[in-house]
């Protein structure tokens, strides 16, 4: 079948969102850059600076420097900041959303979906720095009153992925900046550009130029090292995989800076005899294909009880057979490709390696020709547990199914992980659904949906997949310290 034709209209309009930008905010004369591309075409749209560990030392200095100003503002001051910054991200939607589809790949409802949630951020964390932070309690051997207070914890240091550059970024900047922080981020070396848009939008709403600095690089061992050993650097908060979240860590307590890990998932999906089978079936395409399956949340196993498998299986495939794969700019796209390579590479070794141990392939399954990376939505059905599939993190558009026979089989498999950031039961019997809720090791549940992701819920994981919750309040907390002032009282108390 032919792919559907990219809209030359949308095209033009992405190029000139693309051209809008201002690439090199740190304005400090570097001269190297490097590369980024369009992954459905795999054609280059912009060379950001490629800052060295130097340049990143200086973005750090004005981000403490202007955060130390910042602190002393008040509360309403910073959220009427955000709301502006809410506001102006919601009108430019369309030229956010044009950059986040051409750097990185997702469908264009889709982008704008992501601006939508990554402005409710903003919006959220507005409402947030004016909600009181601090607490009052007596001493309950008297003598003296408790007063507790919650101030900005200082510079933080903000990393994110590639895979939500609008969402991750405002996901961590907002809170910061709600609280009185100042912040260097560092986008992934892939998708740079949005948040070089995020960052001139916030400006432009009244956020100080020099508090949120962006540094644009290839060289992020050299990056952290570098800030993660200076004591400016007061927190740090991650998004990405476990192995470079575990190598902050290791930065991170030889200096004892506060950490927020939100690191891999490996979520199990399952679904009991007694589901609503349309209900299951829709929910489980939304666990899968969000973000095409790039998502830390998507569901990477999907459980199955034996008596409602194979209807499930067979709606499920033919609700998967409904995407269509193609240039996130062209109309009626629902998959759009995936972020490079050696995902590409990954998802054929995953589906080779699962037909080989008896896995039934039932969708998909190959990598088109052509350019950009782009791979088949895919269904793999009776996926033995030894399958290298049924043990890692996905991170694409291939759903891999396995059977379990009750409710202790289905848990024990579900739990038999060491990650535990999202997982997602459907059942009509509301018992048995929060029972197993209860039992699952997840910081996150879904029941009877497909959806976690809420900017209102504390977002993040057990085990494996991380430290620390955002979004929601929790968030906030992350960025700040408390303090205690212990106020001697003559009475003794009551
Ligand atoms: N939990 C989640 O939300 C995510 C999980 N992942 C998982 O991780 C896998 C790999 O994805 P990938 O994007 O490579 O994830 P990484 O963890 O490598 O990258 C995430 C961010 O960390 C940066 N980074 C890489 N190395 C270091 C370092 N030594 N010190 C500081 N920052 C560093 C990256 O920069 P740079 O881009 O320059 O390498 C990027 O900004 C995925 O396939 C998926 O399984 C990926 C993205 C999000
Ligand atoms: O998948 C991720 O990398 C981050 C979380 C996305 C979400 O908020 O749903």
């Amino acid at each position: 079948m032919m792919p559907p034709s990219i809209d030359q209209q949308l095209l033009e309009r992405s190029e000139a969102a693309l051209a809008s930008v201002v690439l090199d905010r740190l304005d400090l004369g570097t001269t190297d850059t490097f590369e980024v591309r369009d992954p459905a075409t795999e054609r280059v749209i912009a060379t950001p600076p490629d800052h060295s560990a130097d340049d990143a030392l200086v973005a750090l200095d004005r981000a403490d420097r202007a955060g130390a100003a910042w602190a002393r503002t008040t509360a309403r001051h910073r959220s009427d900041v955000l709301h502006r910054a809410y506001g102006m991200l919601i009108e430019q939607r369309d030229r956010l959303a044009a950059v986040i589809t051409r750097e990185m790949g997702k469908p264009l409802a889709e982008a704008l979906g992501e601006v939508q949630y990554a402005a409710d951020y903003v919006r959220w964390y507005a409402e947030e720095a004016l909600r009181p932070a601090g607490g009052y309690r007596e001493n309950p051997v008297g003598g003296s009153t408790i007063l507790t207070t919650r101030g900005p914890i200082g510079t933080a240091l903000l990393i994110t992925p590639w895979n939500f550059p609008m969402a991750m970024a405002t996901r961590k900047i907002a809170p910061a900046i709600a609280v009185g922080c100042g912040a260097v981020v560092k986008p992934a070396a892939l998708t740079p550009i949005t948040t070089l848009v995020v960052a001139e939008i916030f400006v432009a709403a009244g956020v100080p130029e020099e508090l949120v600095q962006v540094v644009t690089t290839t060289r992020a061992g050299a990056f952290s090292e570098a800030l993660m050993a200076d004591p400016r650097v007061r927190k740090v908060s991650f998004t990405g995989s476990t192995g470079v979240g575990s190598v902050l860590l290791g930065q991170a307590a030889k200096h004892v800076i506060k950490s927020s890990m939100e690191l891999g998932g490996n979520a199990p999906l399952l679904v009991f005899d007694d589901a609503d089978l349309d209900r299951a079936v829709e929910g489980a395409v939304i666990a899968k294909l969000r973000n095409g399956g790039q998502s830390c949340v998507a569901a990477n196993r999907i459980l199955v009880q034996d008596g409602i498998a194979d209807a499930f299986v067979e709606g499920f495939t033919e609700r998967m057979r409904e995407t269509v794969l193609g240039n996130g700019l062209a109309e009626g796209v629902t998959l759009g490709p995936v972020i490079d390579d050696r995902a590409v590479a990954n998802f054929s070794r995953f589906v080779e390696d699962a037909v080989s141990r008896g896995a039934d392939l039932r969708l998909g399954g190959s990598a088109p020709e052509g350019d950009g990376h782009f791979f088949e939505a895919t269904v793999l059905d009776r996926v033995p547990e030894s399958a290298e599939i049924a043990q890692t993190e996905i991170f694409g558009p291939v759903a891999s199914i396995a059977r379990f026979r009750d409710e202790a089989d289905g848990i024990s498999r579900a739990n038999a992980t060491p990650f535990g950031l999202a997982s997602y039961v459907f059942s009509e019997n509301i018992d048995r659904a929060f029972d197993v809720a209860d039992r699952l090791d997840t910081g996150m549940v879904g029941i009877n949906q497909g959806i976690v992701s809420n900017v209102a819920a504390p977002f993040g994981g057990t085990k494996a997949s991380g430290l620390g919750r955002e979004g929601s309040s929790e968030g906030l907390e992350e960025y700040q310290e408390i303090r205690f002032y212990n106020l001697a009282r003559r009475s003794a108390g009551s």
